[in-house]
C-alpha cells in the first residue's frame, strides 16, 4: 500500500492517545474464568434488528476501500456475508451502494447527516432501495478530527480516478463531504420521520446523550470514538462502555468498537455489556492483503479466537459472558 494511504488508515487524532488506548485498555483487563460448565459446542449466534448473524463481530464502517484493494467495498461485502455478520457500509465508500449490495450479505449505511436536508433524504432512500437494513448515523464528527500523519502527508482527498460513487446529486456530481457542527437532537428527529429503518447512533460515550438516544427513539448505540480519529484525549470505549450500558438499561441494543484486535477483546467487551462489536481496521488490513478472502479470513479468525476463548471461559452462549468475568 502507499504509505500515505497506509497513515490515512492506520492514524488518529492529535497525538493518537486516544488510538493507544482503546488497544491498551483491552490490555489492562483480564478474565475471570469459570470452570466445569461443559459447554459442548458453543453458540455465537445473535439477532440484530431482526437479521440472524453468524458472529457479534461487525464490520465497522470505514472510508474509501479503493485506496486498501482495487476490488474495493464490494470485496469487503463479500468477506462480511461469508462469515456471516453485517457490513456498516461507509458514506465516503468508493463503489457506489448498488454494487457493494449486489456482493450479497446483510448492509447497514452509515450516514454523515448533511445540512441539504433533501439531499441527506435522497442518500436514505438510495441506500434503503439497495437493500440496507439499518442507518448507523455518526454523531462523534460535528468537525472533521485533525489527523496529523495525513496533514504531514498532504492527503487531503482521493486520487482521481476515485469518488464517493454515493454522493453524487441528480446531475451525477460527486458532493463532498461536510462535517456540520449544527447538528443537535433534532436532526435524530427529523431522521426518525424521514426512514422506517432502524436507527442507530454511532459516537456515543457518555450515559447521559445514551438516555437521550432511547427518549429520542432511537433503536441502537454503537459506543465509539472513531478508532481514535475526532477527539483526541477521549475515554477509551471499553472504559466508557459499562456506564452507557447501564443508562440503557437494557432497552436498544448497545455495540461497540475500537482497538478490538483477538477474540479475548470481543469477549471482555460483551462480557461488560455490549451486544456485539464491529471492527475496523483489521477489517482494512485483511481487505489490503487478500481482497474478500482476506477479509473473510480476518472476522473468521476473530470468530474463531472469540469461540475458543469461550471454550476456556466456560461460556456456551453470548449470553453467558457476564460482568462477573472480567477484572481490571
Ligand atoms: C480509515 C478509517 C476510516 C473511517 N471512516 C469512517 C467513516 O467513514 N464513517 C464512520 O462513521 N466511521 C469511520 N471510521 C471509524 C470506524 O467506523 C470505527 O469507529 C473505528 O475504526 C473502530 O476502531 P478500530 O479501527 O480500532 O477497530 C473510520 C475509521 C478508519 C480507521
Ligand atoms: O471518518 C473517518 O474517519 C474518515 O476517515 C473519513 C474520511 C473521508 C470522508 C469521511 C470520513
Amino acid at each position: 500500500m502507499d504509505p500515505v494511504h497506509e497513515d490515512f488508515f492506520a492514524g488518529g487524532a492529535g497525538e493518537e492517545r486516544t488510538l493507544r488506548a482503546n488497544e491498551a485498555a483491552y490490555e489492562r483487563l483480564r478474565i475471570v474464568p469459570r470452570v466445569l460448565r461443559a459447554t459442548g459446542d458453543r453458540d455465537l449466534r445473535l439477532t440484530l434488528f431482526g437479521t440472524e448473524l453468524a458472529t457479534p463481530v461487525l464490520v465497522a464502517p470505514t472510508a474509501f476501500h479503493k485506496l486498501a484493494h482495487p476490488d474495493g467495498e464490494a470485496a469487503t461485502a463479500r468477506g462480511a456475508a461469508g462469515a456471516g455478520t453485517v457490513m456498516v457500509v461507509s458514506m465516503a465508500a468508493t463503489q457506489p451502494i448498488e454494487e457493494i449490495a449486489a456482493a450479497g450479505g446483510p448492509l447497514w449505511f452509515q450516514l454523515y447527516p448533511q445540512s441539504d436536508l433533501a439531499f441527506t433524504a435522497a442518500v436514505i432512500k438510495r441506500a434503503e432501495a439497495a437493500g440496507c437494513r439499518a442507518l448507523v448515523v455518526t454523531v462523534d464528527s460535528p468537525v472533521f478530527g485533525r489527523r496529523e500523519r495525513d496533514l504531514r502527508n498532504g492527503f487531503l482527498d482521493l486520487p482521481d480516478g476515485l469518488a464517493c460513487e454515493n454522493l453524487r446529486d441528480a446531475e451525477g456530481k460527486v458532493r463532498s463531504i461536510e462535517m456540520d457542527a449544527t447538528l443537535g437532537w433534532d436532526r435524530i428527529a427529523w431522521l426518525r420521520g424521514t426512514t422506517g429503518l432502524p436507527i442507530l447512533l454511532k459516537g456515543v460515550l457518555h450515559p447521559a446523550d445514551a438516555r437521550l438516544a432511547v427518549e429520542h427513539g432511537v433503536d441502537g448505540l454503537i459506543v465509539s470514538n472513531h478508532g481514535g480519529r475526532q477527539l483526541d484525549g477521549a475515554v477509551a470505549t471499553v472504559d466508557a462502555l459499562p456506564r452507557v450500558v447501564d443508562a440503557v438499561g437494557g432497552r436498544i441494543p448497545v455495540l461497540v468498537d475500537g482497538g478490538i484486535r483477538r477474540g479475548v477483546d470481543v469477549l471482555v467487551a460483551l462480557a461488560l455489556g455490549a451486544d456485539a462489536v464491529l471492527v475496523g481496521r483489521p477489517v482494512v488490513w485483511g481487505l489490503a492483503a487478500g481482497g474478500a478472502p482476506g477479509v473473510l479470513k480476518k472476522l473468521r479468525d476473530l470468530t474463531g479466537e472469540l469461540d475458543h476463548a469461550m471454550a476456556l471461559a466456560g461460556a456456551k452462549r453470548l449470553a453467558d459472558l457476564t460482568p462477573d468475568l472480567v477484572v481490571a
